[in-house]
């Protein structure tokens, strides 16, 4: 194949812009809007290849998630919905990377190395969130795939994590499910319903949500939910697309600020679901008898699932293990471990690294403490699970109802909202039932901008930073003083910032530490603008 027309294309309609070098970072590439239409169109290319490399229909996911308005972004999903293979990261770098012009020899260089028979027939499913540039930048994409003689289909304005189910479905022939949006929907109300057949409350579980759609494509999909779901909740819509996506609302604003979302009623003792600008992450928060607010993220979601599932699964010989990163909440690590008795694992950043280190276990939780995370089950533990049902292992039986509650193709918010609620009733819990399992430590997250994050680099999980030198001992020694003191930095991988996470035994430390270790990568790191001064 000749890439006469891809460039051409590239040179007329895409051209690009930027000089600086990009890198495929932990969720594709991201930034502002305006100076992605290149990129999309050269992913669009990319996807083309990859379809024919795997001879299985690609995915391409147009959304910047939890970040503002202005920005976008792009993902391209694998065949079984995992993230792009890390073979493919590289490509999708260097051919973003490579002029106009260069973007032929840039696509034969990848069709070389990774022997693709250009033949083949080429078919891309192609997803956007609801930011006003999606659907420009979607046009990209498809002129990208449309360029190199593939075929794509395009899902309109859908979640993140349906554009992967669908992805997976289509590509194991139907086995996961109905490749289609409405078979995502009824697939996953159906086994919620049933589950609830036996009734909606139970102790002091109470049926009734608040629901936060953060203003984007995670409200549209919660009333689609609705509508399938019948009266197995009682789920208010909030936040529904009147406001700014992700603004003062969603997942991200109430994990990170640890405050109550606007736009929802501040009715006291009733769950809040927030979920973020793509509906691949949630977290739950409410507000006590006092007004008091409390936060729920994925470190307490991950512990009442994997709590959960170790019970249903006792007695069936398969290893169950919850992975976690760096910004699991120390509390959480050790009531999962010292208090339940499952193993934990620590991964990197991205849920790339959770879901692969998730791959070492029979049914493997993994959750970011953001809220984005699910559950996987191996074949054995698939087998095991059904053989045990058809002997009327009751366990099992239940096991395999809340089985196809769950996305196992990718963390979505809305599935794991259902996977909570269905612990949370099984339990006879109420909200702050849940959060009595365990006390959070205090922490604090900040960033700070420098001249050139690259110059952090990290080892041990992202625990422990190896440059520039000196940093981490000055991390050490300021973190001995604190009680219960941990922090860590890393560049992060979708905005151009170095994160700073810190805990402590009280809030007042944790911010405080924070703001020390802040201080030390801006001195060591080269940090520009302002001395941090606040937690921010
Ligand atoms: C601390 C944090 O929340 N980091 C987020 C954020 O990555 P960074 O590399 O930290 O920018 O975005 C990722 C993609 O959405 C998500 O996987 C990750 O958990
Ligand atoms: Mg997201």
């Amino acid at each position: 194949m000749n890439f006469t027309e891809a460039v051409r294309v590239a040179q007329e309609q895409y051209p690009k812009k930027v000089t600086k070098p990009i890198k495929y970072g932990t969720a594709g590439f991201r930034s502002r809007a305006d100076a992605l239409d290149f990129i999309m169109y050269r992913m669009g290319l990319l996807a083309g290849l990859r379809a024919r490399d795997t001879s299985s229909v690609i995915g391409v996911m147009i959304t910047a998630s939890h970040n503002p308005v202005p920005d976008n972004g792009v993902k391209l999903v694998d065949p079984m919905g995992e993230m792009l293979a890390p073979a493919w990261e590289v490509h999708a770098t260097t051919l973003v990377n490579a002029t106009d012009e260069g973007i032929a020899s840039a696509l034969e260089g990848i069709v070389s190395e990774a022997h693709i028979d250009t033949s083949k027939k080429a078919l891309v499913f192609v997803g956007r969130d609801t930011r006003p540039s999606s659907n420009r930048l979607c046009d990209a994409v498809i002129a990208g795939v449309t360029a190199v003689g593939g075929e794509f289909k395009d899902f309109g304005i859908v979640s993140t994590p349906i554009l992967h189910y669908v992805v997976t479905c289509y590509n194991d022939g139907g086995k996961y499910g109905e490749a289609t949006v409405q078979g995502y929907y009824q697939k996953i109300s159906r086994a919620f319903n049933k589950l609830r057949s036996s009734g909606t409350s139970n102790g002091n579980y109470d049926p009734v949500i608040l629901y936060d759609g953060a203003n984007g494509v995670g409200a549209l999909a919660m009333s689609e939910f609705l509508n399938n779901m019948k009266k197995s909740l009682n789920v208010t819509i909030f936040n529904k697309g009147e406001g700014v996506l992700n603004h003062l609302c969603g997942a991200d604003y109430v994990k990170v600020q640890q405050k109550w979302p606007e736009g929802v009623p501040k009715t006291q003792n009733v769950r809040c679901v927030s979920v973020d600008g793509d509906a691949d992450r949630v977290i739950y928060s409410y507000l006590d008898s006092d007004g008091k607010f409390y936060m729920l993220d994925g470190d307490k979601i991950a512990t009442l699932v994997a709590g959960y599932l170790q019970e249903l699964v006792k007695g069936l010989q398969l290893k169950l293990g919850l992975v976690q990163t760096a910004y699991a909440n120390g509390a959480s690590t050790a009531y999962i471990t010292e208090k339940l008795g499952v193993p934990v694992a620590c991964a990197k950043t991205g849920v790339k690294h959770l879901h692969h280190m998730a791959l070492e276990f029979n049914i493997g939780v993994y959750f970011e403490a953001n809220g984005h995370g699910t559950v996987i089950f191996s074949k054995t533990a698939r087998e095991a699970i059904e053989t045990a049902a058809q002997a009327k292992n009751n366990s099992a039986e239940k096991l395999s109802q809340v089985l196809d509650v769950i996305n196992e193709t990718v963390g979505d918010a809305i599935s794991d909202m259902l996977l909570v609620e269905t612990v949370l009733h099984a339990r006879g819990w109420s909200v702050s039932d849940w959060n009595d399992a365990y006390t959070d430590l205090p922490n604090r997250q900040m960033k700070v901008t420098v001249a050139d994050r690259a110059v952090i680099t990290t080892t041990d999980a992202e625990r422990v930073c190896v440059t520039p030198e000196g940093l981490q001992n000055t991390i050490n020694k300021i973190v001995k003083a604190f009680l219960k003191g941990r922090s860590f930095v890393r560049p992060s991988g979708t905005e151009d910032i170095v994160r700073i996470y810190a805990e402590a035994s009280t809030q007042e430390e944790a911010d405080n530490l924070a703001i020390q270790v802040a201080c030390a990568v801006y001195e060591h790191a080269g940090g520009i603008g302002d001395r941090p001064k606040a937690p921010c």
